[in-house]
């Protein structure tokens, strides 16, 4: 059993907005930003979280999280599963009742978090520079409850997101498959497009908090 009030970790921000990504986009949902993540991926819009964050046991971020009227929590980062805490975090959050997703760029395995989060794996592709980060054995433990994302920065990622889909069944593996372009890199429009002219079975997705109020920390 898990001491909520001695296990911490060290967090950049909990804030609440509607979720801007994957499958509950839209939806109410307050966010727990882990610090700290081992990878750089080159479009990274979340370098603030990097270093610094306040340290907070189990309990005050429940409390922190209950202080906001959603039933949906995100935990990102940073990479969160860098933290061992991040495990018995996500187990608190299901157990409180709130329907959980995890986004994680599947550097490290997946396979220990509570079969109750729904899992958002970004499979990091050649533009982003971390593409030997990716873990691909942890394609093999994903249900149809997870999630796997794509963030496409030019057409040779396209390409090799399309490959990848196919050589491990993607679509057929996992329950949304999500081709997402890079922020003011790759234009919505061309990604569109090109998803169009395959038929690909994806969901092409932009960040919705990016549209209503830009690239800005806490929304
Ligand atoms: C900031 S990361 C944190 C979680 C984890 N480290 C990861 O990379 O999945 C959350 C999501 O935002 C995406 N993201 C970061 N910068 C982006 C950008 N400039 N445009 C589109 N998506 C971006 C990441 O690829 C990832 O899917
Ligand atoms: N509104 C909003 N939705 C999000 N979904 C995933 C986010 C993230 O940074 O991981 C995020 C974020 O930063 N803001
Ligand atoms: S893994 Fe996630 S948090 Fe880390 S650099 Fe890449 S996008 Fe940013
Ligand atoms: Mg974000």
């Amino acid at each position: 059993m898990t001491n909520l009030s001695k296990e911490s970790l060290r967090i950049s921000e909990i804030f609440y907005s509607l979720q801007g990504e994957a499958r509950e986009s839209g939806l109410p949902t307050v966010f727990v930003r882990l610090t700290g993540c081992p990878l750089r991926c080159t479009y990274c819009d979340s370098e603030y979280a990097f270093y610094g964050g306040e340290r907070m046991t189990l309990e005050q971020i429940l409390q922190q999280v209950q202080s906001h009227p959603a039933r949906h929590v995100c935990v990102t980062g940073g990479e969160p599963l860098a933290q061992p805490n991040c495990l018995p975090l996500l187990e608190a959050l299901c157990d409180a009742g709130y329907s959980v997703s995890l986004e994680t760029s599947g550097a490290m395995p997946v396979d220990q978090v509570d079969p109750r989060v729904s899992r958002v794996v970004d499979l990091k592709t050649p533009a982003s520079g971390e593409q030997h980060r990716n873990r691909m054995e942890n394609m093999q433990v994903l249900t149809r409850d997870d999630q796997i994302k794509f963030v496409i920065c030019d057409r040779g990622d396209y390409e090799w997101a399309r490959f990848t889909l196919d050589q491990y069944n993607l679509p057929e593996r996992v329950g949304e498959v999500l081709f997402s372009p890079s922020y003011e890199q790759l234009p919505a429009r061309q990604l569109a497009e090109w998803v169009l002219a395959d038929g690909l079975p994806v969901r092409m997705q932009m960040q919705l908090h990016k549209l209503l109020w830009g690239d800005i920390p806490g929304v």
